[in-house]
């Protein structure tokens, strides 16, 4: 989907020559793809990106072409006035329609824009206004500098800079901040919205943008053959631009440009093939054989005809690189321990402010563990920093939590255990805005977020783990890192357009990805597939993902679980840098021995309701506690090496 800036300069080319050399009715062909190749970029980011379908794309296309006809024939308004008034109408339009329909899940959209169609082809045939079936003409062809553009290979050339500026600023929104979240959002939107990921409103906002590509295709097309009709509405239209996306490669900005091409071609080639083999043939008839040929590349070529250049060219350069490295394949990515402060992680802690106030209440001594990820403003150690106040949550007849109450403070391990099904996950979920409590309230820095989306959670500093884990698996291990980084950075759809003002924020997100890899010793992966990575592995990944957001709380669900026994001990020692550093951490785990051993405070669920909270030596013996988990032995303690680690200081 990013694709080089030289490809770029090869485009460039390509369209300055082909003009040239190719006959006027072949250029002719040339301009409607490059006119029809605006609308389908826009909706290749819709799908692509924001993981929607556009069955309408004509309609705002239409709408383009409606509002620059009646600016240019009414009312004399000059040509590129005109087209900012079109491409705002469309982009307006689409606001209107995305604003209540993007909140909603399942294909409504898809089902929605459909409708748009048919009432905006309706709507232009009643209209006299808009002169009915007959339509506006007497659209001008574009002229400038004295010098009309009326030929098929000036218009070509005249068109041709538009596309690239249209196409560059695609795929820079692709590769920038907006695009990263909104790909996380389409592996794991649950992931993306606990590290700050707005998903209503990145969705609504390519939404929008997408329906201005279209509108600028309208503008483009009734500069082209003069006049507009309702038939630029039509569903057939809207088809022609899913087939476009679809075959080009949906989510490439790449392939929609390719998938304009070849569907134009396609269609002008089958025009003339088809009566040669059926000579009676007209209109849809001719339209089955294009119907034909495009499923069957549909099916044989599932990311389309830019995935499969994707797939070609990574196969040769992992053929090259694998010859050109052979001799030092055997050796292993160089991978440092999870926390040991000798890497650059160390320097993630070191370059802000020191701590020198462990866990208030803490049994653990943290004195020789040196603080990691403070920061100014972030509430003093004790302090008060989320309330769970009578929380309760009902599944049908099933009450997972059973007026739960308790209080997390800064600078300290919270532990929240229980046997299976006791209610823990249920509680992450509430706290973290991923499900809404049946009553009862969850305050974070004094403020209610019960009840509100994730990404309001993670605005408050605050973001979680998944038991079951929830990694970006279309991107790299570093790539999950950016996500965490998407609140800290602030470049918009605008400025994320224009790769120049996003650049220095882009490579801060880059550099301190570093940081927070090395904290769980995963620098030596950082550019590997994330789902390529093991079980372990992701674990922590999402740990370093969710301290990339530098939150103030953490909930971790199991994070020792597929651990080794050296990653273990080394994220033990890094949750107590962390507790070090001011941060305050929510723990489930069901390895109860280190959660005796790490946390300042245990709180025990038992068929969703809170049996115990106490210190990890009162809950130890705490009768209720004993009998829920038939008993917790000293001896096991002994044994468990976490808490032996814990007791030396390691
Ligand atoms: N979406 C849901 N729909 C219906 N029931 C649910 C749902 N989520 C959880 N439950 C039920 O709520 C109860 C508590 O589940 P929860 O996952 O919170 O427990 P847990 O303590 O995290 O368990 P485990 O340690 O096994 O993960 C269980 O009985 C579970 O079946």
């Amino acid at each position: 989907m990013r694709g080089p800036l030289w490809s770029f300069g090869l485009f460039a080319v390509f369209l300055a020559v082909f003009p040239l050399v190719a006959p006027d009715p072949v250029v002719n062909v040339g301009v409607y793809a490059l006119i029809y190749s605006l609308a389908a970029i826009g909706l290749s980011l819709l799908m692509g990106l924001a993981g929607q379908v556009n069955l309408g794309q004509a309609a705002f296309f239409a709408v383009g072409a409606y509002t620059q006809a009646v600016l240019v024939t009414r009312y004399e308004v000059p040509m590129v006035p005109a087209s900012v008034g079109a491409v705002g109408m469309a982009m307006l339009v689409g606001l209107l329609v995305g604003l209540p329909l993007l909140r909603l899940r399942g294909h409504y959209l898809a089902l929605a824009t459909l409708g748009l169609g048919i009432i905006v082809t309706v709507a232009a045939t009643e209209s006299e206004y808009l002169g009915a079936t007959s339509g506006i003409y007497g659209v001008p062809k574009p002229e400038f500098g004295g010098r009309r553009y009326d030929s098929a290979a000036e218009y070509f050339w005249l068109l041709a800079p538009v596309v690239l500026v249209a196409l560059l600023l695609a795929r820079n929104i692709v590769v920038g901040r907006i695009g990263r979240a909104l790909g996380a959002i389409n592996d794991s939107e649950v992931a993306a919205e606990c590290l700050g990921a707005d998903t209503y409103r990145l969705r609504l906002q390519v939404f929008v943008l997408s329906a201005g590509y279209a509108g600028l295709a309208g503008v483009a097309y009734v500069h082209w053959i003069t006049v507009v009709n309702p038939g630029a509405a039509n569903f057939p239209l809207s088809v022609e631009f899913l087939l476009m996306a679809v075959l080009g490669g949906t989510g490439s900005v790449w392939g929609a440009v390719l998938g304009a091409f070849t569907v134009e071609f396609l269609d002008e080639g089958l025009r003339d093939l088809i009566p040669q083999i059926v000579p009676d043939a007209v209109g849809e008839v001719q339209l089955i054989g294009f119907g034909i040929v495009l499923t069957v590349v549909i099916l044989f070529l599932p990311g389309g005809i830019y995935g499969l250049f994707r797939r070609v060219s990574a196969r040769v350069s992992a053929r090259l690189s694998a010859r050109a490295s052979a001799p030092a394949s055997d050796r292993p990515p160089g991978r440092p321990a999870p926390g040991d402060g000798t890497d650059r992680g160390a320097a993630a802690g070191s370059d802000t402010r020191s701590s020198d106030t462990p866990a208030g209440g803490s049994t653990v001594d943290t004195a020789d563990l040196p603080p990691l990820l403070t920061r100014d403003g972030r509430p003093a150690p004790g302090e008060v920093l989320l309330e769970v106040d009578h929380l309760v949550r009902r599944f049908g007849g099933v009450t997972a939590v059973d007026d739960v109450s308790f209080e997390v403070r800064a600078g300290e391990i919270f532990g929240l255990i229980g046997p299976n099904g006791a209610g823990k996950t249920t509680c992450f979920n509430i706290v973290s805005g991923v499900l809404a409590p049946s009553s009862g309230s969850v305050r974070l820095h004094g403020a209610r977020i019960d009840g509100r989306k994730p990404h309001v959670f993670a605005r408050a500093r605050a973001t979680r783990t998944f038991q079951n884990l929830q990694i970006f698996r279309s991107t790299t291990v570093r790539g999950n890192v950016a996500v965490g980084r998407h609140l800290r950075g602030t470049a918009g759809l605008a400025r994320g357009a224009m790769v120049l003002p996003a650049r220095a924020e882009e490579r801060a997100i880059h550099r301190s990805t570093d940081d927070f890899l090395s904290l769980v010793g995963l620098s030596g992966v950082a550019d590997r597939p994330a789902a390529d990575l093991p079980f372990g592995q992701q674990r922590l990944l999402e740990i370093a993902r969710a301290l990339a957001l530098e939150p103030d709380l953490l909930l971790l669900d199991e994070p020792l679980a597929g651990l080794s026994g050296g990653e273990r001990l080394d994220l033990a020692r890094l949750l107590r840098r962390l507790r070090a550093g001011g941060m305050a951490i929510v723990l489930v785990e069901h390895d109860v021995e280190a959660v005796l051993a790490l946390a300042d405070r245990v709180a025990v669920l038992d068929d969703g309701r809170l049996i115990a909270l106490a210190g990890p030596a009162e809950v130890r013996h705490d009768p209720a506690v004993v009998a829920a988990y038939l008993g917790i032995e000293e001896e096991q303690a002994a044994a468990d090496p976490i808490a032996r680690s814990v007791v030396q200081g390691e």
